[in-house]
């Protein structure tokens, strides 16, 4: 049968409103052949490399995935634990702690872009618990077409398969909320006062090529209005906190200023403690624990830094909880 769905579909129905949570998705097992897969399926993802698809296949099957599943894999063991990955255990977490601020009108499903559990397994959930109306939410708060674009893809791939679609409310950002805003700011106002406050406050966003901006994703400009926001919360001075952009990949322009070389640089212009954020990250993973709070940590220290803070993404904070609760009754059908 080309559409699926069956009979008792309309007795199961119910006004219920499912929620979807999604994240990047993250490898299996931090091993080789695992990171293989999930990289192929991440990167061949025609909004991540915007490549003509040949082009795209030979970069990604005859090149990235053979030259960095084996580094991938190892700097994953580095950060994995005992339950898995630290992106899959504090989405789940997000996903339970917002479902516990919500009455039994919702039904909250977490799901990952790439791997597992993928978007279409559950839609389907829901679709078998009765859900008419569906809400999804993409975790990165300010909008790209490789993220959250793509995040929709999935989501209009995964429907394509189904008879009965159900009503959709996709949140394609969220960085406007002064409730992520307040969050992200408390939290380093928390950190200040456990830790002390450093000469300069870093807020690191995964950055994208270039290009991808000149061609119209607004990304960017997001990143700056909410880092702009944040620093306004905390009443900083402009040269009390930074914006910067991490985790290029490969040789063309990203965008700027790049993460490492600032923080390669900032000892010599006299700054010797810095406190790093990444408020485009809801949960910690890979590119916050090994890239942000090891990697970079190393490059300050080793320029002639003395103190480098990571402030730890929102995860499964209360506030993180209740900021995706205030998204999902806004985008509640009356
Ligand atoms: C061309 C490549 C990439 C683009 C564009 C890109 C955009 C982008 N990514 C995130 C968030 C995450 N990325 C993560 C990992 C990751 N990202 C890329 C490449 C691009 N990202 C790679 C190759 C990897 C894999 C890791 C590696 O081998 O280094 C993750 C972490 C996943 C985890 O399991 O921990 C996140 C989250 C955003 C927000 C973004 C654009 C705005
Ligand atoms: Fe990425
Ligand atoms: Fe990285």
């Amino acid at each position: 049968m080309k559409y699926l769905g069956q009979e008792s579909d309309f007795a199961n129905s119910n006004a219920k409103t499912g929620v979807l949570l999604i994240n990047l998705g993250t490898p299996e097992r931090p091993v080789c052949p695992s990171l293989r897969a999930y990289l192929a399926e991440f990167l061949m993802d025609p909004r991540v490399i915007e490549l003509p698809s040949l082009l795209r296949a030979i970069l990604v099957r005859g090149i990235i995935v053979n030259v960095r599943s084996h580094k991938s894999a190892a700097t994953y063991r580095e950060i994995w634990t005992e339950n898995g990955s630290p992106l899959m255990l504090n989405t789940v977490q997000l996903g339970e702690a917002t479902a516990a601020l919500l009455d039994d009108n919702f039904h909250v499903e977490v799901a990952m872009r790439y791997g597992e559990p993928s978007i279409e397994k559950q839609l389907s959930k829901l679709h078998h618990a009765g859900v008419r109306n569906v809400i999804a939410i993409p975790l990165y708060p300010q909008y790209s077409g490789s993220t959250n674009g793509s995040t929709f893809d999935a989501i209009g791939k995964a429907f394509r398969k189904q008879r009965w679609v159900p009503n959709l409310q996709f949140v394609s950002d969220y960085y406007q909320y002064d409730s992520y805003i307040k969050a992200i700011g408390d939290s380093i106002l928390a950190h200040w006062q456990k830790h002390g406050r450093s000469q300069k406050l870093i807020m690191s966003f995964h950055g994208v090529p270039k290009k991808y901006i000149e061609r119209g994703d607004p990304y960017q400009a997001q990143c700056e209005q909410s880092a702009n926001a944040i620093a306004d919360h905390l009443r900083l001075a402009s040269d009390e906190w930074m914006l910067v952009f991490q985790s290029r990949l490969g040789a063309q322009e990203w965008l700027t200023p790049y993460c490492d070389q600032t923080m390669k640089a900032l000892p010599q212009q006299g700054v010797t403690s810095v406190d790093v954020i990444c408020p485009g990250f809801s949960a910690d993973c890979l590119e916050t624990l090994e890239e942000i709070k090891g990697e970079n940590k190393e490059y300050f220290l080793k320029a002639g830094g003395q103190k480098y803070n990571y402030i730890p993404c929102l995860n499964d904070s209360p506030a993180h909880a209740a900021l995706m609760a205030e998204i999902i009754r806004d985008h509640t059908r009356k």
